[in-house]
């Protein structure tokens, strides 16, 4: 496990923002012991205490950045600091170096972080403009007559590798973010009805279970089943039947709120997680969907009902796990179907329940 993950606990290996983070401590660590070493190299053996002050301010300045991060500062603003540090001792290097022993080449380092931490757009803009500094101060150097690897062909090379860097990395920047919405699309998403899939469901419940204690905050789960399905696919065919349930996938989603999470548990079975809700409220929810399912035909003359299990967790009672609230869900649901099908069952004897409808 990285070292970081003490830091930042919730950011897993599926969060897109993990390699990040783990690019930005990694340019801090590396600050911190290039600057410290030849800081302290500088003073013992260099003699040189002048140069060493700029070394331990770059240290104490990765040093601060390094605490910001740490206690949980805002990763966007640490890539920008990170970026901008790094092109701040690119560019004090090439200066001090005047263009000698290649050392123009340091800046070509910049790309794969600058690209990577900030983006395509912004990326792009950070590295023209150093790239642009650099070939004027590579121009401006010619005249001088300083010695060593410096000519108009020189220049021209800077200028055109410089050029096919930003626009590689941009490509390249560009595809990587592409490709990976889709991969977390796809694997995240019920390829049949759109919402989301039991894994990414699962997943989601155990970190809104988790959230739910922290903030004490209620968190309700509906389980639905839709009623006599396999009458409906023997009545109208498979296709029908699948129409019918990315139908009920719309109806759920707009039927729930945004925050609210809508996925396949499996076959005809759905779960809706809504975070911050109270039993009354996902009675609420859960009865608005058996209603809009009995007011109108779901596809042409084909009519499909509901029947809804909920479980909610207070956030108070440290005993809730995710398995004892889809055990409390499925036996509510199990006894709503007992119930003659078309309703909805709460663990709450308070909650009003105002959806038991006829059978079909
Ligand atoms: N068209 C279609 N049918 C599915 C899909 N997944 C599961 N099914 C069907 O859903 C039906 C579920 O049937 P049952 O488990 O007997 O339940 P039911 O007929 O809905 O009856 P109750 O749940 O007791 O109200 C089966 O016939 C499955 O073949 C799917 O993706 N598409």
């Amino acid at each position: 496990m990285k070292y970081w993950r003490k830091y930042h606990p919730t950011i897993g290996t599926d969060d897109p923002r993990y390699h990040q983070v783990s690019l930005i401590y990694s340019v801090l660590l590396i600050m911190l012991i290039y600057f410290g070493l030849i800081g302290l190299l500088n003073i013992t053996l260099f003699d040189a205490a002048d140069i060493a002050i700029y070394d331990f301010s770059g240290f104490v300045l990765a040093a601060a950045i390094y605490f910001y991060v740490s206690r949980g500062g805002n990763f966007k603003v640490a890539g920008w600091i990170v970026t901008l540090t790094l092109v701040f001792v690119l560019l004090a290097f090439i200066h001090l170096a005047e263009g000698r022993n290649y050392s123009l080449l340091w800046v070509t380092i910049l790309p794969p972080i600058a690209f990577f931490l900030l983006g395509p757009t912004a990326g792009t803009w950070v590295t023209g403009l150093v790239f642009a500094y650099c070939g004027w101060f590579l121009y401006k150097l010619l005249g001088l007559g300083v010695p060593g690897n410096l000519s108009l062909g020189a220049l021209f090379n800077f200028v055109e590798v410089a050029t096919a860097q930003v626009f590689l990395f941009r490509y390249y920047e560009r595809s990587r973010r592409e490709a990976y919405e889709q991969l977390q699309k796809t694997s995240t998403t019920d390829p049949l009805t759109g919402i989301f899939n039991r894994l990414h469901i699962d997943n989601s419940l155990k970190s809104l279970l988790a959230s739910s204690k922290r903030d004490l905050k209620p968190t309700s789960i509906l389980l639905l089943d839709v009623d006599h399905f396999k009458r409906i696919n023997d009545e109208y065919g498979h296709i029908a039947g699948d129409k019918v349930l990315v139908a009920i996938g719309s109806v759920m989603k707009e039927t729930t709120r945004e925050g609210d999470l809508v996925g396949r548990w499996g076959g005809e079975e759905f779960l809706i997680i809504c975070p911050d809700t109270d039993g009354d409220k996902a009675a609420n929810i859960a009865n608005r969907i058996v209603e809009r399912l009995n007011k109108q035909p779901l596809l042409d003359d084909i009519n499909a009902t509901v029947s809804i299990g909920i479980a909610t967790a207070s956030g108070r009672d440290k005993k809730d796990t995710v398995e004892t609230l889809l055990q409390t869900a499925d036996k509510n649901l199990y006894k709503a179907k007992a119930d003659g099908r078309n309703t909805v069952v709460a663990s709450y004897d308070d909650i009003a329940l105002t959806s038991a409808h006829s059978t079909t």
